[in-house]
């Protein structure tokens, strides 16, 4: 059997990405543990996410899923072990080095700034990645109206592709609920990721908006954007994605195909909430 399809508590074991090439491993998470006082909220968790796939991270609620988007994007630094992205550490990387080097997220709760329009705020994402100086800024060099007219156009482009530009300029808090999230998603593009991480996109969407949802996901991932997914909705998990890591208190239960994931009587266990020895 494949190794990265291998399922169940044993698979821990198992260096991350131990079954892919290197050059087709975009990130690893190698034996990370995160404690918060006396909670382990990452136990030793080992994964690889490849290049081009759509990765899902799954368990119950405070399984750790949110913890290890945070472990990557520099919010918390892992009591233990180590997270490569392209090869290179992560640990102790700021936010901002994180997001420049390539790994964009999108969080559980919106997080807009309300009064600016979609296109600003979908500009404040892209000004992460132009290198207009404060002296350029201040005097309006040209190269500063360059990069906006630059930023602008993206930004419309991005809108566009998220299918919300007929909203570019009413501001974002008067957005449906629905928009608000593809704003997000486009805000977080607007940094030219190499990894986008979606903290449950389709949380309070209706089953016509979490299929437009899988659309747009599959859509970004076909223009060569690597997409890790925290979902809680199994279905829409199922549908989209690759492989899967489950979680359950802070440990990794089975790493697989959704299909081997799906039979995996842990998991099944673990959503159930009956002892895996009772499954
Ligand atoms: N800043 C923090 N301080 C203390 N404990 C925390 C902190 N953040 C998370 N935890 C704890 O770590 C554990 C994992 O939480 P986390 O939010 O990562 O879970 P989750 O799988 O994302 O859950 P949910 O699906 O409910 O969002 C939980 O026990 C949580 O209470």
């Amino acid at each position: 059997m494949d190794e990265a399809a291998s399922t169940g508590p044993e698979s821990d074991a198992a260096p991350a990405g131990k079954s892919a090439p290197d050059s087709d491993v975009l990130l690893e998470m190698d034996n990370v543990t995160l404690r918060f006082g006396g909670v382990v909220a990452l136990n030793g968790i080992s994964f690889a996410l490849r290049k081009g796939e759509i990765f899902g991270l799954i368990g119950p609620n405070g399984a750790g899923k949110t913890t290890c988007f945070n472990a990557m994007t520099g919010v918390y630094r892992p009591t233990s072990g180590q997270i490569r992205f392209q090869g290179q550490s992560l640990i102790g990387k700021k936010k901002h080095e994180i997001t420049r080097g390539g790994i964009a997220r999108t969080f559980q709760n919106v997080r807009l700034f309300p009064e600016m329009t979609a296109l600003e705020n979908v500009m404040v994402g892209a000004d992460a990645h132009f290198k207009t100086s404060v002296i350029s800024a201040l005097f309006r060099l040209p190269r500063f109206w360059r990069e906006e007219r630059e930023g602008r156009a993206k930004s419309m482009e991005l809108l566009r592709f998220v299918g919300i530009e007929h909203r570019a300029g009413e501001v974002s808090r008067n957005l449906s609920y629905g928009e608000q999230r593809r704003l997000e998603i486009a805000r977080a593009l607007a940094t030219n990721p190499t990894l986008l991480c979606l903290d449950e996109p389709a949380a309070g969407f209706n089953p016509a908006e979490k299929e437009d949802l899988l659309g747009l996901i599959r859509k970004i991932r076909d223009t060569g954007v690597t997409v890790l997914l925290i979902e809680h909705d199994m279905r829409l998990v199922m549908g989209v994605t690759d492989r899967i890591v489950v979680l359950e208190f802070g440990k990794k239960i089975a790493e697989g195909t959704p299909a081997e994931v799906r039979d995996n009587p842990a998991v099944i266990a673990a959503y159930l909430g009956v002892p895996t020895d009772a499954a």
